[in-house]
């Protein structure tokens, strides 16, 4: 491979964003080859950061760089394509951008999605919205896939096929995603990388591997609640019977013979790792 090749698709180097309110600050690199899954609680900055790698949103400082706009899908919330266009329409009008468009894909994709050629854009569900976007994408010959949300909204048997279509797509030794869900076994499926956001910054950023065995998820009883578990315990929860908290894997070692350990899910992470230590 040149070096051009090996470059990430997507990287975000020292970029802020002020909105009133929100300021969003983060480095980001897309390694390629690999899936980052962005994770984050309802305004943590997931979208902005998103729409900055696309340039759809201007920053106040910092850098970013893409992959060419012909090797790039996008999957957003709502077709970026004429509402008033069908689908067929479309897949020619797109074909006059990109170079490596491959006609006989489009309407493979489409007809197998059960997207219909002939409904406008603007008729379609979302979870048809989201197929007809991937299946531009896959036309395209696309090494980088950005994708907000793509499984929001979709029913389970919608949201496992594009699941797979994506796990598909990453058979690819160059192909890169970079996605944002809520729906975190999203990320324990597909995510090689994991990126927690919190409040416009990045409070955790590695391989999905590493990041689960960084920290154990620990119980006990209320005498095993010292000043140093609290001192440890992320998003530290109490009840009559006892506590649970997140707490670093190498702290573990140290508790009290008692407390339980568990290895924690990418949600325990998302949601008590921006609660950091010693808050009820
Ligand atoms: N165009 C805008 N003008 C002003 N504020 C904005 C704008 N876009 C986003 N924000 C603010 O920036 C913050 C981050 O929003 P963003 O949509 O990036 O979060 P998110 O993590 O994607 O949230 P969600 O999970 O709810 O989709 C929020 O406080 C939001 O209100």
């Amino acid at each position: 491979m040149t070096a051009q090749s090996t470059a990430s698709p997507l990287a975000l180097d020292g970029v802020v964003k002020h909105y009133p309110g929100f300021t969003l600050q983060l480095s980001l690199d897309v390694p390629r080859g690999f899936v980052m899954g962005l994770v984050g609680a309802n305004g943590s900055g997931k979208t902005t950061t998103i729409k900055t790698a696309l340039g759809l949103v201007r920053p106040d400082a910092g850098q970013t760089r893409l992959v060419d706009k012909t090797r790039l899908g996008v999957v957003l919330d709502t077709p970026a394509y004429n509402p008033t266009w069908t689908v067929t329409q479309t897949g020619r009008l797109l074909s006059g951008f990109y170079p490596s468009w491959d006609a006989q894909r489009f309407a493979a994709l489409t007809q197998g999605w059960g997207v219909p050629g002939n409904r406008k854009v603007k008729e379609l569900s979302r979870g048809m919205g989201m197929k007809l976007q991937l299946a531009v994408a896959l036309s395209h010959s696309a090494e980088l896939l950005i994708l907000d949300e793509p499984t929001s909204g979709l029913d389970p048997a919608a949201r496992d096929e594009l699941l797979d279509v994506l796990s598909e797509f990453m058979t690819a030794d160059d192909h890169s995603i970079l996605f944002s869900s809520h729906i975190t076994a999203d990320m324990a499926r597909l995510a090689d990388y994991v990126t927690i956001l919190d409040a416009g910054r990045v409070i955790a950023s590695d391989t999905t591997d590493d990041l689960l065995a960084a920290y154990s998820l620990a119980a006990g009883g209320p005498d095993e609640l010292t000043p140093q578990v609290r001192a440890v315990a992320h998003g530290l929860r109490s009840h009559n019977t006892g506590w649970d908290a997140l707490i670093p894997a190498d702290a573990a070692l140290a508790l009290p013979t008692g407390v339980q350990l568990e290895t924690p899910t990418i949600d325990d992470l998302a949601v008590r790792l921006p609660k950091g230590p010693d808050h009820d």
